[in-house]
């Protein structure tokens, strides 16, 4: 990939340990420059999700007819229901020059690195299990039974972990933010080093 096309920004991590909330922290900060990739999914809309803004809300026989099209850079499905990155929107994006930002499962990401191996794989942590299941029980959105069928989820994926190029610990949103943000930034200065900006430079120190 050339410096003149845009990243491809994958967030990932287990289920409550704060995916969603850093990346609404992340796109509310005006500073902010890279393009959210809306998903498909075929779970039920919730109130106040906005079809094309919160998600693509998609049946499950319009879902596998773009499966069958080969319209997702990867999907998965998630509790039951699908959740896939529809691909023409992120290509179409990069080649604008734009940063392009996923927040998917682990499972989806696993895909991606295997189609995309040169994005940048950020994995979201959680300070330790206890505060997971915390947050789990905080949002009030699962029964136990699912909270305890998704902690064990979480230590399968957390052994995943070293597969990704950063580990945020999610310990406080606005830095955990920060710090995506800044792993970004250096991700960009890093292929700036080997491009021609640089190698103009290069050249006139050794002659
Ligand atoms: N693989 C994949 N996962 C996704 C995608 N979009 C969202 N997800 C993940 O699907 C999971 C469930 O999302 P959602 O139904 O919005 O529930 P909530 O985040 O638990 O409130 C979260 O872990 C998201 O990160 C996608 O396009 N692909
Ligand atoms: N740094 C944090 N400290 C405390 N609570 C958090 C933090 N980040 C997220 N939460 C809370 O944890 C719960 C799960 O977060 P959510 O963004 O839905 O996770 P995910 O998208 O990874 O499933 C939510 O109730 C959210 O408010």
């Amino acid at each position: 990939m050339t410096s003149d096309k845009g990243l491809l920004i994958v967030l990932s991590g287990p289920s409550g340990v704060g995916k969603g909330t850093v990346r609404k922290a992340i796109f509310d900060d005006p500073d902010t420059a890279f393009k959210y990739s809306i998903s498909m999914t075929t779970r039920r809309q919730r109130e106040g999700e906005v079809d094309g803004v919160d998600y693509f809300f998609k049946t499950k026989e319009e879902f596998e007819s773009l499966i069958e099209q080969d319209k997702f850079i990867e999907y998965a499905e998630y509790v039951g229901n699908y959740y896939g990155t529809p691909i023409d929107y992120v290509k179409e994006t990069m080649e604008k020059g734009y940063d392009v930002f996923l927040e998917i499962e682990v499972e989806g990401a696993k895909q991606v690195r295997e189609k995309f191996p040169e994005a940048l794989f950020i994995f979201l942590a959680p300070p330790d299990l206890t505060q997971l299941e915390e947050r789990l029980i905080g949002r009030g959105t699962d029964s136990m039974e699912v909270i305890r069928h998704r902690i064990r989820e979480a230590k399968r994926e957390l052994n995943l972990m070293n597969l990704y190029d950063y580990v945020v610990i999610n310990e406080d949103v606005q830095q955990a933010k920060r710090r995506v943000q800044c792993i970004v930034e250096a991700s960009h200065m890093k292929r700036e080093r080997v491009e021609s900006k640089l190698r103009k430079l290069l050249l006139e120190v050794n002659n």
